[in-house]
């Protein structure tokens, strides 16, 4: 989904279950942040108890990297700012775990042992700038943090390095500057070459090197360019012809390079490659160093294949002191400048501390990079229907009995939407939240459930039933399956042997409405007491008056059955958790023959 920057998406952040906080029952999202319970934030759209004291607490942002100030001022409104700069792994690994959020440049790592030695608490890596590689992703959501970026606001000044590279090469600036520098005057020696009538291949025509391509094309240059996800209609819209890799190669008298650093562009101008370039072609990398092999580039330079490099980025930065490349007589090089000027580098700066604030709060910036983004009023629809998942995943793995293994659940939307208008991944994520939480210390929120399902080996399939009717609201119902299991309460099984729970959202409130084969109708608030039972006057009564011994308030009744005077399951929630006695007493009662406490 294409977003603005500037637009801040309203995302669940869930609660740590090991958290004593408990959200209300009037809390209409579990959307609490995934602070540590004393660190919690006030927000206006965030509905969580919290106690004045808390309300104080301010969340810590260590920046690690030179921010504008710009940035730094929007941060301290809301956060404790740590500016510490130029921080070794293991000084790094020592201060996260103080921080709830970590600002870099491309100049810091965050590895794993980031994010293990934070423990949980950082919970937002925000990247001042555009290319994420130097973030380990894949632990970052295993761990549940979000990773943000800015990624618009340095677009046009590495586009700007990236025509000053291709200048300056040409016409030998940086060589012909150091020479008369050093008191010589060599006007034949440096000769140039026109870039007028040139071919340029830009290679990746994404945000800089569509901007590239047009500065380029003022030049005079024809222009061509290679990206295989790039849309035709932008291409065509500059004037510039997209290419295959090959044919970018063979015509491009200039090759410039605007690719990610990705495992299929890493190292993609290797000896190989050179091989298939025109003679004498021109090379200019503003994008990453790892997508040159840059030994082979050394040799393309020195065999005559590449004429010249003009490179602002390198495989290990700053490159070691002898490097060959930047030593080259034909290589132009800079200090991974590309984003450094003053309007990028404020931009940047604005642009990443509002995503982290917002992140922060609860909210998700559209800049999210290991999340899916869920626009805002998608959202807002989906608010109940979300709180309904989770409580529909809690109370499915709950009635499992212990020793069988969760692997496979199927999850069917009822609904009279068509099927392309309705975005499950959030409910998704919310069931896999309520399947995997209750029976494990690891907490899941949207960025980590997916990993967490598969890492545990639970398979979600989701299904759809189209209902005719009005499509007014999103869902209808919820219906939660889990296969190849025995239940601790026998009645959940349903006719076609799984444990099956079934919801809806009533005037704004999740409720339970099947269970196994029973219609029941209890709102999804505090705990539940499901009792199996023959049909008969005065069940309700008689474990009411238990539960009222003990001043336990009973919010909701309901008694589903097969037909009168038959087996029915009663659905009984409670406001307080009863004592092991009182329990004890409803399962002793004769008409019972099952029962379990199920805790929301
Ligand atoms: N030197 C600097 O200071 C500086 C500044 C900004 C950006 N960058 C780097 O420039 C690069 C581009 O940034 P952007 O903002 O334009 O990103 P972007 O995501 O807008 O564009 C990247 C483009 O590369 C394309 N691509 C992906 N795989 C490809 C492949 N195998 N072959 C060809 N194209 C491929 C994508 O489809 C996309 O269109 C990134 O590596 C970024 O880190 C460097
Ligand atoms: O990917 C980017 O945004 C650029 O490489 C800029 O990196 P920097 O923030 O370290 O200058």
């Amino acid at each position: 989904m294409a977003t603005s920057a500037s637009q801040t998406l309203r995302t669940p952040f869930l609660r740590n279950p090991t958290s004593s906080l408990s959200l209300s029952s009037k809390t209409p999202l579990p959307f609490a942040l995934s602070l540590p319970s004393s660190r919690r934030l006030a927000s206006p759209r965030l509905v969580v108890v919290l106690s004045a004291a808390r309300l104080d607490a301010k969340p810590t942002v260590l920046v690690a990297e030179k921010l504008g100030d710009a940035g730094l001022d929007l941060l301290k409104e809301f956060a404790n700012v740590d500016c510490s700069y130029n921080l070794s792994p293991e000084e790094l690994c020592t201060k996260i775990s103080l921080c709830d959020a970590l600002i870099v440049r491309s100049g810091t790592k965050v590895s794993r042992e980031v994010f293990e030695s934070s423990g949980g608490r950082l919970k937002v890596v925000g990247r001042a700038g555009v290319g994420i590689d130097n973030v380990d992703l894949g632990a970052a959501t295993e761990f549940g943090c979000l990773v943000v970026n800015a990624p618009t606001a340095n677009t046009v000044a590495a586009a700007e390095h990236g025509i000053a590279l291709l200048t300056a090469m040409a016409r030998n600036v940086a060589q012909a500057d150091a020479s008369v520098k050093a008191g010589k005057w060599q006007r034949n020696k440096y000769v140039g070459v026109s870039l007028v009538g040139k071919t340029l291949a830009v290679m990746g025509f994404g945000k800089v090197g569509s901007e590239v391509a047009r500065r380029a094309k003022g030049l005079g240059m024809h222009v061509i360019a290679h990206d295989p996800y790039a849309p035709a209609d932008r291409a065509r819209a500059i004037g510039v012809e997209l290419v295959s890799f090959d044919e970018a190669l063979a015509t491009a008298d200039f090759i410039s390079l605007h690719m990610p650093l990705t495992a299929a562009t890493n190292k993609v101008l290797n000896d190989e490659t050179f091989a298939k370039m025109k003679k004498g072609v021109r090379i200019v990398n503003v994008a990453r160093g790892g997508v040159i092999d840059e030994d082979a580039l050394v040799k393309a330079l020195d065999s005559g294949i590449v004429a010249q490099a003009a490179l602002d980025v390198f495989t290990v930065e700053p490159p070691p002191q002898g490097n060959k490349l930047v030593l080259h007589e034909r290589v132009t090089a800079t200090p991974h400048l590309g984003a450094s000027t003053m309007e990028a580098q404020e931009g940047v700066a604005i642009e990443i501390a509002e995503a982290v604030v917002g992140a922060l709060k609860g909210e998700l910036a559209a800049t999210a990079v290991n999340a899916p983004m869920v626009p805002a009023e998608v959202l807002a629809e989906l608010k109940p229907y979300v709180e309904l998942a989770e409580k529909l995943g809690r109370l499915a793995v709950q009635l499992v009995a212990g020793g069988s293994g969760v692997k496979n659940v199927k999850v069917s939307y009822a609904s009279a939407r068509a099927p392309d208008d309705l975005d499950t991944r959030l409910l998704r994520a919310m069931i896999t939240k309520g399947l995997i939480e209750p029976i494990s210390s690891v907490f899941v929120n949207l960025v980590n459930a997916d990993f967490t399902a598969k890492q545990r080996g639970l398979r979600i399939t989701e299904e759809r039933t189209i209902l005719d009717g009005s499509p007014e609201s999103p869902l209808d119902s919820i219906q939660v399956q889990i296969a190849n299991v025995e239940s601790k309460f026998a009645s959940a099984i349903s006719d076609s042997g799984e444990i099956k729970v079934e919801g809806r959202v009533k005037d704004g409130v999740p409720h339970l409405t099947r269970v196994g084969s029973f219609e029941v109708d209890v709102s999804l608030e505090g705990s539940i007491i499901l009792c199996r039972q023959v049909d008969q006057p005065g069940m309700i009564g008689l474990v009411g008056s238990i539960l009222g011994e003990e001043n336990v308030n009973v919010s909701f009744m309901s008694v589903g059955r097969i037909a009168p005077r038959k087996q029915a399951v009663m659905a009984i929630g409670v406001d307080d958790q009863p004592s092991k006695q009182s329990l004890k007493r409803i399962g002793d009662v004769p008409a019972i023959e099952e029962f379990v406490f199920l805790k929301l």
